[in-house]
């Protein structure tokens, strides 16, 4: 398996190809990288808190341990990749990344791997989602909503100079740098047109040509009909875009998929009276259902987009030094590097809200128990990317989730790794040695396995043959408790 995706996805280093500067699309079997493929391990990394969870990926703030930078580091399980076919998405991230240069586009610094993951070191954006932006103001000024926009339409038409289709235009792939510009993000579902100015991969341009990707609420109607994917699919997600800045939810937001299709098809869409006429007339030019038609989709490129009066004023030569608007900050205390106890253990990530850590009742800060489940799920997950219990591990045994805890004794606490895998079981491991200690016997009856918790940080496993104390200085007992009675209930 192993030998399998190490052949799918690496490539041999050769000279240079093509790149950001050649001609038309070139097709090769080697790519010579400009961001390197490092020799690198997580270990030359102090991690710090989670940036964010994509389909297959998570990501987290590192930093390098002898050069200080900073990066926003892209964990990917290659298991994970391999059996969910992502393969052709991580390859096209990689290379389109690669080759991309625009200040309007997340810079790849370097890539790494080791024998589970695989890490694309990416420029940080502290600044966040701009999703994230539009829920905490509730919308956005015009004002804020134009700078934004110009930014987009800027980077995007570079990408669509390139010859490429992002095909995943939505606030949650605007991301923001520290001093609040925006970057495109996620480039697992371009589609590379024939006269794309990048090396590909054999067969990346045919694959995914009517392929249903993106993100249902930004999908254009043409689409859902089938057509092949144009640069005209990227201005209808940017229509989407700007109106869910300026009014806080996307035009065609519904109660499922299905509706949401449904509005799509019927174009359905409301504007709020306090759009102003400029807004109102970008965005309804923008959604046209006539790909062609859309502002930028014609003959004469994004002339007629950049010149929308809604832009009026946009400098369109200077925009990154343009102040940019002020970022409404997180509410929530963020948990960052210093106080990381072990440089590979992302345990704490997510506990980091007050509420989370005083209160004992996992579900505390959110809407309903489903969405705690997700949460503490995603938190798990993150877990299996260390890779250093992997030995302990059964073939296909994956980790739910694992912490450094204090195990105590009558005369004496020992340190141990406890690891709860989706056998299930729950393993022990001596962190120092690196050994396996006595696991506990594990039984899906509640008589039989079942955790008391005293407090936030300290939790007993009890069993018919045995009490086992532990306390946990990530105060995660709660979740140790849902964690292993969920596996029971499975
Ligand atoms: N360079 C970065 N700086 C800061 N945060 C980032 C960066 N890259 C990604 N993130 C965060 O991580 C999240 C997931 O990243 P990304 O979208 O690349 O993953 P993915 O698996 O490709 O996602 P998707 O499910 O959309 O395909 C982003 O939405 C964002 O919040």
């Amino acid at each position: 398996m192993e030998r399998d995706f190490e052949t799918k996805l690496q490539f041999q280093q050769q000279p240079a190809v093509g790149g950001a500067g050649s001609k038309a699309v070139q097709r090769t079997n080697s790519i010579a990288f400009r961001a390197p493929q490092e020799q690198f391990t997580v270990n030359d990394f102090e991690l710090g808190k989670l940036l964010g969870t994509g389909s297959y990926s998570k990501v987290v703030k590192a930093k390098k341990n002898d050069t200080g930078n900073v990066y926003a580091l892209k964990i990917m399980d290659k298991k994970f990749i391999a059996k969910e076919n992502k393969v052709s998405y991580v390859k096209m991230e990689r290379i389109l990344l690669d080759q991309l240069e625009h200040p309007g586009i997340i810079k790849l610094c370097f890539t790494f791997q080791d024998t589970y993951s695989l890490y694309m070191a990416l420029e940080c954006c502290e600044g966040g989602e701009l999703f994230d932006q539009i829920t905490r103001k509730g919308r956005l000024t015009e004002d804020e909503a134009c700078f934004y926009a110009a930014e987009v339409v800027d980077a995007l038409e570079y990408i669509h100079s390139m010859g490429i289709i992002h095909r995943d235009i939505k606030p949650e792939n605007l991301l923001l740098t520290t001093d609040g510009h925006i970057k495109i993000a996620d480039f697992g579902s371009v589609k590379p047109t024939r006269h794309a100015q990048i090396t590909i991969l054999p067969n990346s341009a045919n694959e995914k040509a009517c392929t249903f990707v993106g993100t249902a609420a930004y999908i254009p109607p043409e689409v859902l009909n089938s057509a092949p994917a144009a640069f005209a699919n990227d201005l209808w997600a940017l229509g989407c875009t700007i109106y869910q800045m300026l009014s806080g939810s996307s035009p065609f937001k519904d109660a499922s998929e299905w509706l949401i299709f449904q509005r799509i098809i019927a174009r359905d869409v409301k504007f709020p009276e306090y759009f102003s006429d400029e807004a109102r007339d970008l965005i309804d030019k923008l959604l046209d259902t006539e790909p062609s038609k859309r502002l930028g989709a014609g003959p004469d490129g994004y002339a007629p987009l950049k010149n929308h009066p809604f832009f009026k004023g946009i400098n369109w030569q200077n925009l990154r030094k343009l102040p940019a608007p002020r970022l409404a900050l997180e509410k929530k205390i963020s948990v960052d590097f210093d106080i990381q106890d072990t440089p590979w253990n992302t345990a704490h990530i997510g506990d980091a809200t007050a509420d989370q850590q005083n209160i004992p009742d996992a579900n505390v800060g959110f809407a309903s128990s489903s969405e705690a489940q997700s949460h503490m799920s995603r938190l798990a997950s993150i877990d299996s990317f260390d890779s250093r219990w992997q030995e302990f591990l059964k073939p296909d045994e994956a980790i739910v989730m694992t912490s450094k805890l204090k195990k105590i004794r009558r005369l004496t606490n020992k340190k141990v790794q406890l690891i709860l895998t989706d056998s299930p079981r729950l393993l022990s491991v001596d962190p120092s040695r690196m050994t396996a200690k006595t696991s506990i016997v594990w039984s899906n009856d509640p008589n039989e396995l079942n955790v008391q918790v005293a407090s936030s940080s300290s939790f007993k496993i009890c069993t018919p043959r045995k009490v086992s104390s532990f306390e946990d200085p990530k105060q995660r007992a709660w979740q140790w408790k849902k964690a292993i009675e969920g596996l029971q209930q499975r």
